[in-house]
């Protein structure tokens, strides 16, 4: 099996978790009925919430999230493969992961991934962000094996580290998953030329499901999901701020053709890093 179609669904979450897994199980719907047999969703589909306080009253921990038990019959009835590009739920330190979930077509939870790489930066003109307030980072790459090739899972700041892409690459990606709540500053300057790099760098499919448009919560993200063929084409698009779904049939033969024109992945060497003094 080579051919597969993927589609990313946008959305702009809220703060009303009720209100997000109904909207993002309608799209879901949508897709599967164009025809998509594995479905992306942004990172905090079920909860857009920058307080940390409201945030710590509204998760749950992972055996009582509400959402986890709808998207597996979801994906049960549908019988599609379905990446929920995260959700919160409360961990042990007092601090919330923010958890992707990779859902068979027999509704089994196979996989979660925990954000690696918490965004705490200062982008200037007031806007600032410290995910690590409210989230404990997680410290393990996750690469699923299916019967249609290897999906790598990641999440939105995670893009900006490559090594992780290329770990995931080397151990049998073909996919790599890259939900995210962009911002719009960020993402006007970085979203598309760091999305292509990681396709052109690794040799793999990019599937990038955002979130965007202004949201309950005050902030504003980029949208423009994207999925990008190993080659670095972009093969679907969606817009700023429409919530909807994008789709596109991939052909996983493309993994091996884009390698073997540039075998980069096989080229690594051991650097050794000479510091010329000249002050
Ligand atoms: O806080 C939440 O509710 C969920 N987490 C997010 O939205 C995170 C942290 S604020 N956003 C990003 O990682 C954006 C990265 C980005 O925009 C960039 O790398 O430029």
């Amino acid at each position: 099996m080579t051919k597969l179609k993927i589609a990313c669904v946008q959305m702009r979450s809220s703060r009303d978790m009720a209100e997000n897994i109904e909207t993002a199980s309608r799209l879901i719907e949508q897709a599967a009925a164009e025809g998509a047999t594995l479905i992306s969703t942004p990172e905090m589909t079920t909860l857009l919430e920058r307080s940390a306080k409201s945030l710590f009253e509204i998760a749950t921990d992972f055996a009582n999230d509400p959402s986890i038990p709808v998207f597996k019959a979801l994906a049960k009835r549908l019988k599609v493969w379905l990446h929920i590009g995260s959700v919160p739920v409360l961990t042990d330190g007092g601090k919330c992961a923010n958890r992707a979930l990779f859902i068979s077509p027999d509704g089994e939870l196979l996989a979660h991934y925990d954000k690696i790489h918490m965004f705490d930066v200062e982008l200037g003109g007031g806007e600032a962000y410290r995910e690590s307030r409210s989230y404990k980072p997680g410290d393990r790459a996750v690469m699923v094996k299916t019967p249609f090739g290897g999906v790598g899972l990641s999440i939105c700041y995670d893009l900006r580290f490559a090594h992780l892409y290329r770990t995931l690459a080397k151990a049998g990606a073909d996919i790599l998953m890259i939900p995210a709540a962009f911002t719009k500053v960020t993402g006007q300057a970085h979203w598309h030329v760091l999305l292509r790099a990681r396709a052109i760098e690794t040799g793999c499919f990019v599937v990038a499901a955002a979130q965007g448009g202004l949201h309950a919560d005050g902030r504003e993200t980029f949208g423009h999901s994207l999925i990008i063929a190993p080659w670095g084409e972009v093969l679907a698009e969606a817009e700023h701020a429409k919530p909807g779904i994008i789709c596109a049939e991939i052909d996983l033969e493309e993994v091996a053709r884009a390698r073997g024109r540039v075998p980069a992945l096989t080229h690594d060497r051991e650097i050794t890093l000479d510091v010329i003094d000249a002050l």
